[in-house]
């Protein structure tokens, strides 16, 4: 089997690409995969980082607003239609997938335009604006959230949940991941990031947090993100911190995966992919959904979690490094509440997700 995989610009649409490669190269191990990205996208540094052949267009997405860049925007689609088409000529794929991000615009474009199956992966209740796009001309819309259905044509349509979800659940050896990080086995872990990139507000709050978390008899693994790590308004405090045992902060965790399995509480963005993560694992979280993301679609990701019992949402405008504190002893203090968090947390995840999707890409091969 030949498939072409899109989708980027942040880990939320590159890793259930990834895992989705992962999981297909055990059912199908003659399975060969070329993955068409932007050069300035993380999927850049991640795909090849995983061996996975990596080729580039350039293309940007559309200002909302009426902008003379959107003109460029409409040359470098058409642009990268074409160098898109000239790639699939090349590699002559059974299928391509599209999970999202502006760069799976032209490649699922050209796709269909050739009359390749493709199947769109849409990780979040709200769908982005190329996904939308896209949904005219492919062939199946696999949806992470039901509430998403609405917005697609309904026949085309299958709930498949994000394969991500699959890579956690099925871990089963984390390789002691917190040893390796200077952290105990033996203490209960809160991982603390802001989505795939860092948050600026998440930072802060932490910050202001830190002389306080570092008196609790739990351990923090806190990732700032890549671009605040080194920023001078961080980088002292976060150097001296480290010092203390039961805090580590790193710019970036690179084995989320193994982390996840051996973390007992998360607080992070409301991004959809880490809350298919922590869904699948039953892990409680604190969310602050990203007010800055299209339709405020982060606020009803975290909702959907809220409602369900399974996480406690904080706004990010109310988020305060004391509110920080509370929120995570209010969980960690009480165990019941917490053993009632982990069972909705798990009654929300879909462990399966990679199975479902493959079914559909049978179905699609199958031309049903
Ligand atoms: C600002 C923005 O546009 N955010 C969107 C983006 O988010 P973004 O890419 O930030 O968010 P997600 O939460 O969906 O995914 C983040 C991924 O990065 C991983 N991770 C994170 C930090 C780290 O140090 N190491 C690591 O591996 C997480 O485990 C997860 O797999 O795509 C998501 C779609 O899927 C959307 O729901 C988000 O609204």
């Amino acid at each position: 089997m030949k498939i072409i995989v899109s989708g980027g610009g942040t880990g939320g649409h590159i890793y259930p690409a990834l895992s989705f490669i992962n999981y297909l190269k055990t059912v199908e191990p003659d399975v060969s995969v070329l993955y068409i990205g932007t050069e300035k996208g993380l999927e850049a540094k991640i795909v090849p980082e995983n061996g996975i052949d990596f080729k580039t267009i350039d293309i940007q997405g559309f200002k909302r607003s009426l902008s003379p860049e959107n003109v460029r925007t409409v040359y470098k689609f058409i642009k990268s239609v074409s160098d898109a088409k000239k790639m699939i000529k090349d590699f002559k794929p059974d299928v391509v997938i599209g999970t999202g991000g502006y760069v799976a615009g032209p490649v699922i474009y050209a796709a269909a335009k050739l009359k390749i199956p493709t199947i769109v992966h849409e990780q979040n209740s709200i769908p982005g604006v190329t996904n939308k796009f896209l949904s005219r001309y492919a062939t199946r819309v696999a949806l992470a959230f039901q509430e998403a259905g609405s917005f697609f044509p309904s026949k085309k349509t299958v709930f498949t949940g994000n394969p991500r979800a699959q890579e956690v659940a099925d871990l089963t050896d984390s390789s002691n991941v917190l040893g390796r990080y200077g952290l105990r086995t033996d203490k209960k872990t809160i991982v603390i990031f802001g989505g795939s990139r860092g948050a600026l507000k998440i930072n802060t709050a932490v910050v202001e947090a830190l002389p306080e978390l570092a008196k609790k008899n739990y351990q923090i693994l806190y990732a700032s993100g890549e671009i605040y790590y080194n920023d001078p308004e961080f980088l002292d405090i976060f150097t001296a911190f480290n010092l203390k045992e039961n805090i580590k902060i790193v710019p970036y965790i690179n084995n989320m995966v193994e982390v996840l399995n051996d973390a007992n509480l998360i607080l992070s963005r409301a991004g959809a992919t880490t809350l298919a993560e922590i869904t699948a694992l039953g892990l409680p979280s604190i969310l602050v959904p990203s007010p800055y993301v299209t339709a405020d679609h982060q606020t009803k990701n975290a909702e959907a979690l809220e409602n369900a019992g399974a996480a406690i949402m904080i706004k990010n405008t109310e988020l305060t490094g004391k509110r920080v504190v509370g929120a995570i002893d209010s969980l960690l203090l009480d165990d019941v509440r917490y053993r009632q968090m982990a069972e909705s947390a798990l009654r929300e995840g879909v462990p399966d997700a990679s199975n479902r999707l493959y079914r559909v890409l049978k179905d699609v091969l199958n031309g049903r």
